[in-house]
Order: C-alpha cells, then sequence, then structure tokens
C-alpha cells in the first residue's frame, strides 16, 4: 500500500458502517460525464477507452466534479466503465456512442473465444489501478475514493446481447436453456471482478461499489439463483482476498437497480450498503432490510442504503428538486434525534448528459440543506 495524504472526510465511510451522522453524506453516479463542460472538452480529443486507459486523463477527469461542486461532494468514483472486464477477458467493446460489442457469445460453445480462462488483472487492468493511486494523490485526503465492477449477471447481459437490450432476450435464453453453463460462465466472471476490485482496494479504492444496472431485468426466483448467487461468491473472494493480501475490509456498496422484490434477500448477502432506484421509498426498503436481519438473527449488523431521487427531477428544476430531496431525507432519516442513520444520499441512477451541473450542484445543496438533524423541523 502507498503512503496516502490523511482522509479528512470519513462521513460515507461512517454511514456505510451503519453509523448516523451529523448529515448525509452525498455523491451522484457518473458525477463525471457528459454534464460537465470540461469533460465535453477532454472528450473532443480523447476516445471513451482512452480516456480509461490513460491514468492522467482518468484522474483529471474523476477529479473535475470534485473541483467544480467545492466541499458538495463526500466522495469520487474513479473515472473507468464496467465494460473493462469483458476487455480483460478479450472481447472487443467499442463506445459508439453506447456500448457495442462486435461479436457477441451466441451459445456456450463460443466461451471458448474468450482468450483468456482466467484473467492476470495486474497485467490486464493496470492502467485502472494507475489511475486510482495518482487520484488517491491528487485528492490529497479531501474525500474517500470509491473503486467499482459491473454485477455478474449484468456484464454477461453485455457479452451476450453485444449492448444494451429492451428484452433481454438473448442473455434470457442462456439462463433458461443452459442454467450450467450460464452459472459458470457467471462464477468465472465474479471471480475476475472480485480480483478487479482487490486490485483497486491495492492500488487506493477506500470504498467499492457493484452495478447491477440489468437487476430488475430477472424474477425474484432468477435473481437469487443467478445473479445474487454470483455476486455472493464475488463478495467472498474479495473479502477473503482483502485478508490474505493484509488489505482493509472497505465498504461494499451493491446496486441492484430496481430489484426491490429482492431486498431482503439483498440484505443477507453481506454487502454493507444497498444502493436503490427511485421506485422505492426510503422508509420501506429500511422497514424490509432491517426485518430481514431481525428474522435472520443478524441485529448487531447494520445494513445502510443509498439513493434514491429519480434523477429525471433535475433537469425539472430548482424548485422541483428541493421537494424531491426533502422528501427524500424524511424517508431515509431515522437516526435519533431526526439524525440521518446508515444512509448515503445519492440519485436513484446516474447523473445524465440532459443534466446541467447546475441541476447536480442544486440536488447536492439541498441534500445539506434537508439531511442535516433537525432540517425541515418547525
Ligand atoms: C451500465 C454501465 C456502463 N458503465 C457503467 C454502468 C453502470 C451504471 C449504470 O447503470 O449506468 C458504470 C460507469 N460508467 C462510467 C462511470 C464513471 C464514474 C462516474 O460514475 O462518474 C461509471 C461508474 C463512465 C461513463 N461510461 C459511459 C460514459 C459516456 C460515454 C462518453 O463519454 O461518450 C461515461 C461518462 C459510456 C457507457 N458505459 C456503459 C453504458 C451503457 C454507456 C453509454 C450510456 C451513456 O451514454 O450514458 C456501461
Amino acid at each position: 500500500m502507498h503512503d496516502f495524504p490523511p482522509l479528512r472526510n470519513d462521513l460515507i465511510i461512517r454511514a456505510a458502517r451503519g453509523e448516523e451522522t451529523e448529515r448525509a453524506p452525498v455523491w451522484a453516479m457518473r458525477q463525471a460525464g457528459r454534464s460537465l463542460p470540461e469533460f465535453l472538452k477532454v472528450r473532443e480529443k480523447h476516445g471513451f477507452f482512452e480516456i480509461c486507459r490513460t491514468p492522467e486523463l482518468a484522474t483529471e477527469v474523476t477529479m473535475q466534479p470534485i473541483r467544480r461542486y467545492k466541499g458538495l461532494l463526500d466522495a469520487a468514483i474513479i473515472f473507468s466503465d464496467i465494460l473493462v472486464i469483458p476487455q480483460a477477458f478479450g472481447m472487443v467493446v467499442e463506445m459508439n456512442p453506447g456500448p457495442h460489442f462486435p461479436e457477441t457469445l451466441d451459445t456456450p460453445a463460443d466461451i471458448q473465444r474468450l482468450l483468456h480462462e482466467t484473467v492476470n488483472v495486474d497485467k490486464e487492468l493496470g492502467y485502472v489501478y494507475e489511475a486510482i493511486t495518482q487520484t488517491r494523490i491528487a485528492l490529497n485526503g479531501e474525500v474517500p475514493l470509491i473503486g467499482f465492477v459491473g454485477a455478474p449477471w449484468t456484464l454477461m447481459a453485455y457479452m451476450i446481447e453485444g449492448g444494451g437490450s429492451k428484452t433481454f432476450n438473448k442473455s434470457k435464453a442462456w439462463l433458461f436453456k443452459y442454467p450450467e453453463e450460464s452459472k459458470a460462465l457467471l462464477n468465472r466472471i465474479a471471480d475476475v471482478c472480485a480480483d478487479h476490485l482487490v486490485g483497486q482496494v491495492k492500488a487506493g479504492a477506500q470504498l467499492v461499489q457493484v452495478f447491477d444496472s440489468w437487476a430488475s431485468e430477472l424474477s425474484p426466483y432468477d435473481y437469487r439463483t443467478f445473479s445474487l448467487y454470483s455476486l455472493i461468491r464475488l463478495l467472498n473472494r474479495f473479502k477473503s482476498q482483502l485478508n490474505a493480501n493484509n488489505l482493509p475490509q472497505v465498504p461494499t456498496i451493491l446496486f441492484a437497480k430496481g430489484a426491490n422484490t429482492t431486498i431482503a434477500d439483498q440484505a443477507l448477502s453481506g454487502y454493507d450498503v444497498l444502493s436503490l432506484e427511485w421506485t422505492i421509498e426510503g422508509g420501506e426498503a429500511r422497514r424490509i432490510v432491517d426485518e430481514a436481519l431481525a428474522r435472520a438473527g443478524q441485529t448487531e449488523r447494520t445494513v445502510a442504503l443509498q439513493g434514491n431521487l429519480d434523477p429525471s427531477v433535475l433537469p425539472a428544476g430548482a424548485a422541483a428538486t428541493e421537494e424531491g430531496v426533502k422528501r427524500m431525507s424524511e424517508s431515509f432519516k431515522g437516526g435519533l434525534n431526526n439524525k440521518p442513520r446508515a444512509w448515503v444520499a445519492n440519485l436513484g441512477h446516474g447523473v445524465t448528459p440532459q443534466m446541467t451541473a447546475d441541476d447536480v450542484e442544486c440536488f447536492l445543496k439541498n441534500v445539506w440543506k434537508y439531511s442535516k438533524a433537525n432540517a425541515g423541523e418547525t
């Protein structure tokens, strides 16, 4: 491990560990990206994956929102993509403008086409670790740095569909026609994802998030059987390798987008924080999580929650954003004396190019205003 400057803001780490905080820590998924004119400027000259693979550029765009929203953000997230894992397996992924795989996995026989049986993450993804180390130096202890990976199911779906999909017909056909081969593929992806997260922690990541963007496509049974099963394998391997390498057990966040019917199962999966889409209220999710923990006898554990304002509220303007943040804060608070407990404020999904930087700043300022203890009380 490198010697980095001491951390001056550990609010998100305390919330992720289940503590009450004086106000809710806040960041925004995709806070770096096309809502920022300074990002678009870098993008004029450099390709998307070129930025990911050039540590100086990745560091620069990771730092852009930290600089712009001076003091308002409680975390940075490393600029990279979930699709670096299929690339590490040897698949070609283009960004034009969405992700596109010229060659997809059509049947289990195609798995042989994956160049690597296992992936040496240091060799294939060392550029991410270099970017993380450079970003930690640039952050100078201002806020923690989040590392991330895609979830095995979401990555498998991309590798089979070749890009986004409305129906997920091809990837679901795999699950139902070739369940054993699908599980084997999910396991293989999970192991590489775990290794990639370990590499990120070794390089300086202080929390990690797993993005299961296509979680809501599966029935509760299939989510448990295929996705959550591989997410638990990923987590167990990650934690045991951190131990084996004398690395800190950093907080883990699971974003199973829209998978609201399996929140109780997610609560028992071992992740420290569950990130929610806007299709469930914070208070309702808290009740489900706490009941699941009580039923399982895990009363000493707290599972924190993250989220979950509908991102579409932001472009609707300052009044709508203030009203949305106020309602969100009321729903997620619940600590003693009206303090936020075990809550990381965020959007329910990422910042989009439809938002301006001012829209995002308005969101952040309102979280500061309404998530404070006693805010909004008369
Ligand atoms: C599904 C997914 C992907 N990538 C990611 C996910 C999970 C989150 C989610 O559900 O949105 C994760 C991701 N992608 C990116 C980050 C960077 C860190 C951050 O959050 O600021 C993160 C955490 C940069 C990016 N990844 C991408 C961009 C925009 C591309 C560009 O600059 O041209 C950025 C800033 C491209 C990308 N990458 C991906 C898609 C579907 C797209 C195109 C969609 C879009 O246009 O927004 C795959």
